[in-house]
């Protein structure tokens, strides 16, 4: 396997010229175009307290001034990861598009308001099922989980699924932000950005 990159117009730093945000979200409109499967999805890496990576995917909800926003459960792996080393590394792989930008920076939790306002959105389906699964937790077979699901489908019967305790989203803050630009002859092109005082420096391939 070997594809060429190119075609499309390069990535300069005028493209930067309204910040980060604004070319971010110009490359997630395009992969979104271009039908990519789940264009929001970010590989995210965390570290645990020995120092050791841990990488998977996750889905941002949100790309914003400050960084980028995903949910998931504080009692998984990586909520265990982030609560250590509140640091983390999120790369949207947009390789049907010869593209990826990398955003790095600490981590915090995002307000229980936004939380909610969050929740609210998702599928009754999908509230039930954050409830039912302790996220990276061993469980001894597929009937087990799907007994944790009938159990909680019947406590919350006939009323909202609340926000789990356990469950929340994280703000990855956008430190650094890097864009990659596929091109021909593996000289591509990449613009890291530094949001808090605007530079951005160009990056050999
Ligand atoms: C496309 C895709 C999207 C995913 N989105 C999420 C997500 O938004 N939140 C989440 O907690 N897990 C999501 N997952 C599952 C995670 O990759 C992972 O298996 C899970 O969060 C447990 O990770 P951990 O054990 O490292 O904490 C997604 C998986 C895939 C393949
Ligand atoms: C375990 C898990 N949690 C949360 C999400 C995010 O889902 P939603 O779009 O319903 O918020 C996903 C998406 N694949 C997931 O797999």
């Amino acid at each position: 396997m070997r594809v060429a990159y190119g075609g499309d117009a390069d990535v300069t730093e005028a493209d930067l010229a309204d910040g980060w945000l604004a070319l971010a979200r110009s490359w997630l409109q395009q992969a979104i175009d271009a039908q990519l499967p789940e264009p929001n999805a970010i590989v995210l890496g965390t570290v645990d307290a020995e120092g050791r990576p841990a990488t998977r995917t996750v889905l941002c909800k949100e790309m914003r001034d400050d960084g980028i926003v995903f949910y998931t459960n504080h009692t998984s792996e990586k909520g265990g990861h982030l609560a250590g080393r509140p640091v983390a590394s999120a790369t949207f792989p947009w390789i049907g598009i010869q593209r990826q930008v990398t955003v790095r920076g600490s981590v915090t939790r995002v307000s229980a308001e936004e939380t909610a306002a969050y929740w609210a959105t998702r599928p009754r389906g999908s509230q039930l099922g954050a409830w039912a699964s302790e996220q990276s937790r061993p469980i001894a077979s597929r009937a087990d989980l799907e007994r944790q699901l009938d159990e909680v489908t019947r406590r919350f019967e006939g009323g909202d699924v609340p926000v789990p305790p356990h469950w929340g989203g994280y703000l990855v803050a956008a430190e650094t932000v890097e864009f990659w630009q596929g091109r021909n002859n593996r000289l591509h092109n990449r613009l890291r950005v530094t949001p808090r005082d605007g530079a951005v420096v160009r990056l050999q391939p």
